[in-house]
């Protein structure tokens, strides 16, 4: 049933916010470098890592695409750094996140994000691992390598369903 899914919403600045960044080309943080030949859209994100000989890294996933109805199980959030997705083939992708409640994920808040869009979850913000759609898709990814435990998961009790999204 269509009233099970979880609502998908599109992916803004604004209702991001609470989780981090939208890493897309936004009018406000451009400034004209290079003798003027090149917009630099500034500082969209910033990068977190933390703890010593923490290190910041950049990775490329190449993510197979998700099948729907997909079940939402779980969430993981990585609390000694952020960790970013931006695509590179072009393709929307899925962002699910959810608010703490006493260090356990809220319902999910699932976004989708367009082909030009990336996102920066903050340290700590609870997400699903990356669902790509479509077809097999490659992400450049931003993150923390280092000592320590960075991930924790959380596994639900009754699942969350969400529904084929149609781009
Ligand atoms: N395991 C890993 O690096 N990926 C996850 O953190 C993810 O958010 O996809
Ligand atoms: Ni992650």
């Amino acid at each position: 049933m269509a009233d099970d899914f979880l609502p998908i919403e599109p992916l803004s600045r604004e209702a991001f916010a609470p989780f981090g960044d939208v890493i897309d080309p936004d009018p406000a943080s451009m400034r004209l470098i290079n003798g003027g030949t090149t917009r630099r859209f500034d500082a969209l994100a910033r990068v977190e890592a933390y703890g010593e000989d923490a290190e910041v890294v950049i990775s490329i996933f190449r993510g197979e695409p998700r099948r729907f109805p997909y079940l939402v199980t779980m969430m993981e959030r990585h609390p000694l750094g952020s960790q970013s997705f931006s695509p590179l083939s072009g393709r929307p992708f899925l962002v699910v996140v959810s608010e703490d409640r006493d260090g356990i994920p809220a319902v999910p808040r699932v976004f989708l994000a367009s082909g030009g869009q990336g996102v920066n979850y903050r340290s700590n913000v609870w997400h699903h691992p990356l669902m790509t759609l479509g077809a097999v898709s490659d992400f450049l990814v931003v993150d923390r390598l280092g000592p320590g435990n960075n991930l924790e998961e959380y596994f639900f009790d009754t699942p969350y369903l969400i529904g084929e999204p149609t781009p």
